[in-house]
C-alpha cells in the first residue's frame, strides 16, 4: 500500500461552496500528498454522494493522489475510492474493515487514547483526532483537545494521525511537534481566496 498522504482535503458541499473548484486548485500542488475525503451533507442522498464521489475519483487518478469517502462505505465501493472513514455514529471500525477489505485505506475518528487503540486494533490505517482548535464548520463537536490531545494519541498508537478541526498552516508546526503525521482541512481551503497558494503554504509546513 502507498504511503499516506499528509494533507487531507475534506469536501466542503455547504450551500454556496465549489469543492471541485477547490480539489483542482490543490491537486497540482499537493499530488500525492493529497487525500480528498468526500464528505457531504448529512441530507444529501446517496445518488448525490456518488457524483460528487465519481467526479473526485477521476480529478484524482492523473495525481495519483488519494480519493476517501466519509460515512458512506458503499458509496466508497461504488466508485472504486481506495477507502473511507468512520467515526463515533457510523459502522464500527472492524465492520467497516470487513466491508472495504484488508488493502483499503480505512480511517478512524478517535478522540482520546483509549478509544485511538481500539481503533487501530479494529483494523484502522489511520486516526482522525480533533476538534485540535475551535472551528465552525461542523457543530457540536466537544471541546477542542489542541496539541497535547493529538499528543495523547499519537503516543499510544502506531498509526498514523491526522488532526483535524480549526487547522491552519500557522497551526501545522505545533500539532507536527505533538506527533501528528499530517492534518485535514476544510475552511482553510474551501474558504482561501487563493487555494491553490494555500494548498502550498499547508504543504510547505506539513513536509519541511
Ligand atoms: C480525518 C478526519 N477525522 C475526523 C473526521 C470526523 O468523522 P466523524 O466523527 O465520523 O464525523 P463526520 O465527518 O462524519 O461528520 C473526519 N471526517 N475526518
Ligand atoms: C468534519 C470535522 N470533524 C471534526 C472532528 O473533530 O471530528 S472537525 C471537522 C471540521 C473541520 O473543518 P475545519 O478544517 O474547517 O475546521
Ligand atoms: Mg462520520
Amino acid at each position: 500500500m502507498p504511503s499516506l498522504g499528509r494533507l487531507h482535503l475534506i469536501t466542503d458541499t455547504r450551500p454556496g461552496r465549489d469543492p471541485l473548484a477547490v480539489l483542482r486548485a490543490a491537486l497540482p500542488v499537493a499530488r500525492a500528498e493529497l487525500v480528498v475525503q468526500v464528505r457531504v451533507e448529512d441530507d444529501a442522498t446517496d445518488r448525490q454522494a456518488y457524483d460528487l464521489a465519481r467526479r473526485v475519483v477521476a480529478l484524482c487518478a492523473p495525481y495519483r493522489a488519494t480519493c476517501l469517502v466519509n460515512d458512506r462505505l458503499h458509496v466508497a465501493l461504488a466508485v472504486g475510492a481506495a477507502g473511507g472513514h468512520v467515526g463515533a455514529d457510523d459502522l464500527p471500525v472492524g465492520a467497516a474493515r470487513r466491508v472495504l477489505g484488508s488493502t483499503a485505506v480505512l480511517g478512524a475518528t478517535a478522540r482520546e487514547p483509549l478509544a485511538a487503540a481500539e481503533a487501530a486494533a479494529a483494523g484502522a490505517s489511520y486516526l482522525g483526532v480533533g476538534p485540535c482548535h475551535a472551528t465552525s464548520t461542523k457543530r457540536g463537536l466537544p471541546a477542542p483537545v489542541g496539541p497535547d490531545g493529538v499528543r495523547a494519541v499519537a503516543d499510544s498508537v502506531a498509526v498514523p494521525v491526522i488532526a483535524i478541526g480549526g487547522v491552519t498552516a500557522a497551526s501545522v508546526p505545533t500539532l507536527r511537534a505533538a506527533g501528528a503525521y499530517g492534518v485535514a482541512v476544510v475552511g482553510a481551503l474551501s474558504g482561501a481566496v487563493d487555494p491553490g497558494r494555500a494548498t502550498a503554504e499547508l504543504l510547505g509546513a506539513l513536509t519541511c
